[in-house]
């Protein structure tokens, strides 16, 4: 066979793959590392594999041609060469070619195959990549693996790309083998057990923010419905009443009142899903019992709505601070001075009106504070800093101060201006109420959940102490987390 650089043939074939042995790759140098096809991933895989001080023996249908491609260092074959030299062969080619390496299967026997392989759609087939390889060659040994790292990643170097790939394969020896190969590259690999976990892996890099999802659909719903409810009630309704056009609030005004209005409503949210879970387990009077879909669901993305609400709360306070910059604010200031002189009014100081205000500000900024505390404390590395006291001070009992300084601050400002002027009176409900009804009952909650009687029936439940009762009465049921143990935020 015809091979553009020959890095000449392994000496000790046999210490590549041990079948027997235990001990994975100990001495890099001395060991070539096959990769079919030549591809993006292929060349990125290479780079990564020499770095780290790997022959690597490439094969290819057209290596003449695929040789430009590689560092001279790299030997660049035939599939058959390739094959024949290496143990552990990385299929860098899509699942629509795997049957076409069905000459190579007697070459194959023994060997392992790394499939890399990725899909379009989640479940795209009926079998994975992977188990699909292994029926076409049930003499090799089949480990998933590499698939979660893009070809970009892989040349990044594992500084600055994420370095976690899950392996699974049925043979234990290979996958220990490929295990040792990817922490040979600085990977962090992930043991993931049987090859039926490869259908698993080959989804994971098809997921879309799959916790996002949901809440960022409601936020998106909540602004929506807000926004409409705010343009109606600011400028539509006093329009038609009195023909007054107030259309220039619709980009900073309505939008500023949008926010905060949502942001408090995911706080609430965050919370009120705790509480939940904290009333099911009471009810029930266990914690083995699994909750409803709806309410896991609602638990796990937590510090999802979290985010967003601090993300809310902060373009709420961005736009606040500029309010006194716009035109319109001029204008409006300026008449009012005016009309002050012309009423002959020398002093409008109303020490009632500052205090309100002054009041208003100060908790906005102190629950923006405590926000950012908690958005702070759910970054992976911050947060593994902390012990668990520490991280369920903050998110917990932090987080609802944080809930009750802003409920404080909607309500000093809502408060007057629902209930003085006149149209407020008929068209407060919506966006007010929710924004104070919806933290209250959460505040109202957790206030409940510290009375002894309730508080001490929660921590027995908690600590497993009512388990030997119930697990009786729920027999079959799994055990759960406690939900003080999910991330808050
Ligand atoms: N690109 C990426 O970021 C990632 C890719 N993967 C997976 O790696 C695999 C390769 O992807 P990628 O490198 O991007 O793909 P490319 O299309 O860039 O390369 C695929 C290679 O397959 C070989 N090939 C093409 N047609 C055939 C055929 N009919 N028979 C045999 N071999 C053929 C070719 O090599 P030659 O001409 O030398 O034979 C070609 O270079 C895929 O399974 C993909 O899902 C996984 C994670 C990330
Ligand atoms: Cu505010």
């Amino acid at each position: 066979m015809e091979s553009i650089s020959m890095m000449g043939s392994p000496k000790n074939r046999n210490e590549t793959f041990l079948p027997n042995g235990v001990n994975g790759i100990k001495d890099a140098s001395k060991i070539p590392v096959g990769i079919i096809g030549s591809g993006d991933f292929s060349k990125s895989l290479t780079i990564r594999l020499i770095r780290c001080g790997y022959h690597v023996v490439i094969g290819s249908r057209n290596p003449k041609f695929a040789a430009e491609f590689f560092p001279h260092v790299v030997d660049v074959t035939h599939h058959e060469d390739a094959v024949a030299k290496t143990n552990i062969i990385f299929l860098a080619i899509h699942r629509e070619h795997y049957a076409s390496l069905w000459d190579l299967k007697h070459l194959l026997v023994g060997k392992i195959l790394v499939d890399v392989s990725n899909n379009t759609r989640v479940d795209q087939y009926p079998e994975s990549n992977a188990e699909y390889l292994a029926s076409l060659f049930p003499d090799s040994f089949i480990v998933k693996g590499f698939n979660v790292v893009s070809a970009w990643a892989l040349q990044l170097g594992p500084k600055d790309a994420s370095r976690q790939v899950y392996i699974c394969s049925n043979n234990v020896q290979a996958r220990h083998q490929v295990i040792e190969l990817a922490r040979q590259l600085n990977f962090i690999p992930i043991d993931l057990g049987a090859l039926s976990a490869s259908r698993g892996i080959e989804n994971l890099p098809l997921r879309l923010f799959t916790l996002w999802k949901g809440p960022v659909v409601l936020s998106i719903s909540l602004a929506t419905f807000f926004f409409i409810y705010s343009f109606i009630r600011d400028v539509i309704h006093p329009y038609v009443r009195n023909q007054q056009s107030d259309f220039y609030k619709i980009p900073i005004e309505i939008v500023n009142k949008t926010l905060p209005v949502v942001a408090i409503t995911l706080l609430s949210l965050v919370y009120l899903s705790g509480l939940l879970a904290a009333a099911y387990q009471l009810y029930y009077g266990t914690k083995y019992r699994r909750f409803p879909a709806w309410l896991e669901s609602w638990l796990q993305c937590r510090k999802q709505l979290g985010l967003l609400s601090f993300f809310f709360a902060t373009v709420h306070v961005a736009y606040s601070l500029c309010l006194p910059m716009r035109r319109s604010e001029r204008y409006l200031f300026l008449n009012m001075a005016y009309q002050q002189v012309h009423a002959n009014v020398e002093n409008s100081w109303n020490e009632e009106e500052v205090w309100r205000i002054e009041m208003y500000i100060s908790f906005g900024i102190m629950s923006l504070g405590l926000l950012s505390l908690l958005a702070v404390t759910s970054i992976p590395s911050v947060n593994s800093a902390l012990n668990w006291r520490e991280f369920n001070f903050i998110q917990s009992t932090l987080g609802y101060v944080a809930l009750l300084i802003s409920t404080f601050h909607v309500l000093i400002y809502g408060w007057k201006r629902a209930f003085e002027e006149e149209y407020y009176r008929f068209y407060t409900p919506p966006n007010f109420v929710l924004a104070l009804v919806l933290p209250c009952i959460v505040i109202l909650g957790k206030i409940i959940l510290f009375l002894p009687c309730i508080s001490r029936k929660l921590r027995r439940i908690r600590r497993g102490w009512e388990k030997s009762q119930v697990m009786e009465e729920t027999s079959g049921t799994v055990p759960h987390v406690s939900p003080e143990r999910v991330t808050v935020m």
